[in-house]
Formats: C-alpha cells, sequence, structure tokens
C-alpha cells in the first residue's frame, strides 16, 4: 500500500464578466460599464458582487476592445477589499457579447472547472444568489440560471423583415405566460460544457447568443433554474439607472444602521 497523499484533481470557480457593450440603449456616454453608480463605476460593484462569494478565486474582465488599459487602470484604482481575495484579470472583448464571452473563456487557468458569465450591467446581484447558483453547479448541472416569473404578459409577434417604418407589428400568439421566465445572471456552467458549446456555436450569425445557457440548450445538456432577485436587474435604458440609484442608497443607509 502507497503512503503518498491521493491526488486532489484542482478545481477552482472564476466568474468571467463581460463588460465590452457599448451600452447604446442607455444614451450617450461612456462604455455602459465605465458608468458611476453611486459613484463608482458599474464595472467595479460588477467585480465586487462576484468577490463577495468565497467560492469565487478568479474573475476575467472583459474590455471594450481598444479600452483593455484603462478598465486595468481603473480596477487597480478600486482594489477588492481585504476578504474578496479573487484575484482579477483584464482581456480586451469582441463586437457581440457571446464573442466577448468567448475571448473571457479563453483567459481561464486550466484548474477552473466551474465557471460564472455575469454581465457588467448587472451590478447590484446579492451574493446569495451568487452563492445558490455556484452551489446548483457544483451539485452536477452543467447549467444554472437565476430566473423570476414575469409581470407582463408577452405576445409574439412576425419578424419585422420588409415591414415599412411604423407600420403596426401583427401579433402571431400569447404564450403562457406561467411557463415563462426572464432570466438574469450570473448564470453558472461547467466550465468544459460551456467551452464546448462556444466551440460548437462560435459563428451563430447576427448579434450571436443573447445568454451562454441558451448555447448550452442548443447543445442538449439541460439547463436548470435557480430563484433569481429582483436587485439582479439589468441596467440598459436610463430609468434602470434611476433605480440602481434607489437601490444603492437604501443599501447604504441600511448598512448605516
Ligand atoms: N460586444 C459586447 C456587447 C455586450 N457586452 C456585455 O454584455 C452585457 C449585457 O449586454 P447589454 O446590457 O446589452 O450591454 P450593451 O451591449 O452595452 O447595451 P446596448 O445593447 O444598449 O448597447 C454587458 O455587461 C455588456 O458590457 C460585451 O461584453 N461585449
Ligand atoms: C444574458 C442576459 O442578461 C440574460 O437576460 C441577456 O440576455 C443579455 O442581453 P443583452 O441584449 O446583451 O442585454
Amino acid at each position: 500500500m502507497s503512503d503518498r497523499a491521493p491526488a486532489v484533481t484542482p478545481s477552482r470557480t472564476a466568474a468571467v464578466i463581460p463588460a465590452a457593450g457599448r451600452g447604446v440603449r442607455l444614451g450617450p456616454g461612456a462604455p455602459k460599464a465605465l458608468r458611476a453608480l453611486g459613484g463608482t463605476p458599474m464595472l467595479v460593484h460588477a467585480v465586487r458582487a462576484m468577490a463577495a462569494s468565497r467560492a469565487v478565486s478568479l474573475v476575467v474582465v472583459v474590455a471594450p476592445p481598444d479600452g483593455a488599459a484603462e478598465v486595468r487602470a481603473l480596477l487597480d484604482d478600486h482594489p477588492l477589499s481585504g476578504h474578496d481575495r479573487a484575484e482579477v484579470l483584464v482581456v480586451p472583448g469582441g463586437g457581440t457579447r457571446q464573442e466577448s464571452v468567448r475571448l473571457g473563456l479563453a483567459a481561464l487557468p486550466a484548474d477552473v472547472t466551474t465557471v460564472l458569465v455575469h454581465d457588467a450591467a448587472r451590478p447590484l446581484v446579492p451574493v446569495d444568489t451568487v452563492d445558490a447558483v455556484i452551489t446548483a453547479v457544483r451539485e452536477g448541472a452543467p447549467a444554472v440560471v437565476p430566473a423570476l416569473p414575469l409581470a407582463d404578459t408577452v405576445k409574439q409577434v412576425e419578424p419585422r423583415t420588409g415591414a415599412a417604418e411604423g407600420e403596426p407589428e401583427l401579433v402571431t400568439g400569447t404564450p403562457e405566460r406561467a411557463l415563462l421566465r426572464a432570466v438574469q445572471t450570473p448564470q453558472g456552467f461547467d466550465r468544459r460544457t460551456l467551452d464546448a458549446a462556444h466551440e460548437k456555436f462560435a459563428d451563430l450569425a447576427g448579434e450571436g447568443a443573447t445568454d451562454d445557457a441558451g448555447m448550452v440548450e442548443r447543445l442538449g445538456a439541460p439547463v436548470v433554474l435557480v430563484p433569481g432577485h429582483e436587485e439582479a436587474f439589468k441596467v440598459t435604458r436610463p430609468l434602470d439607472l434611476v433605480l440602481a440609484e434607489a437601490v444603492l442608497a437604501r443599501r447604504r443607509a441600511n448598512d448605516g444602521f
């Protein structure tokens, strides 16, 4: 019998934060991830939200294609606090969210086995949501997505291609709302499954896949949901920024008491 310790397979959890978008729907200004929320860039909030999980030891930030040096400097100016000890890498992104995520995945070291993909545009996700996603992946789900029921009824419409400007849209159906979910990030993955999906569907046309779990669905692997959180909303339009400021102010007031 050997007295050597059994070989331990190294295993780490990393978060990839696509932050290369321009934020067109938010209106003119700096790239969305670099805009201030409560006086601090939105991206810094998002990095802190991932590093707040004790399981996350590496955060890969995907910067605007020509902005990696600026993002590196900005993150160095806003270091993580002592108990958030994650390492933070910065890589340049691409022209679509899918491409940016692919470039972030390519920067992960070999010992990363669980990957979170988290929008920089969801700066206020609570750590309990992050941890619930990681736990579900570690328990064996290849892909895990935080999700909420819908408040609005949703209509399906005819494709707009060829429609004249200003022409009303034609409704083609009303999916049963109780069977729909609005999905958030971080989405969590077994690393090999996510790598396989990005490799297989690298050339999706147009804006590419709008989320990573959708690519895993195309592979045929199961995707499971965990409860999302109202504060994990995506800052997309100007009103979202007003809401985000209010949520942050409430948190700071609560922390003060
Ligand atoms: N080429 C791109 C496009 C988007 N993203 C990131 O994907 C996340 C979700 O995208 P979204 O909220 O749509 O951001 P933008 O693309 O910046 O927004 P818009 O469509 O209004 O320009 C954001 O964190 C964004 O920075 C990215 O990394 N690379
Ligand atoms: C990934 C996502 O946040 C899930 O809701 C969403 O699909 C991102 O879409 P966007 O068009 O990049 O905002």
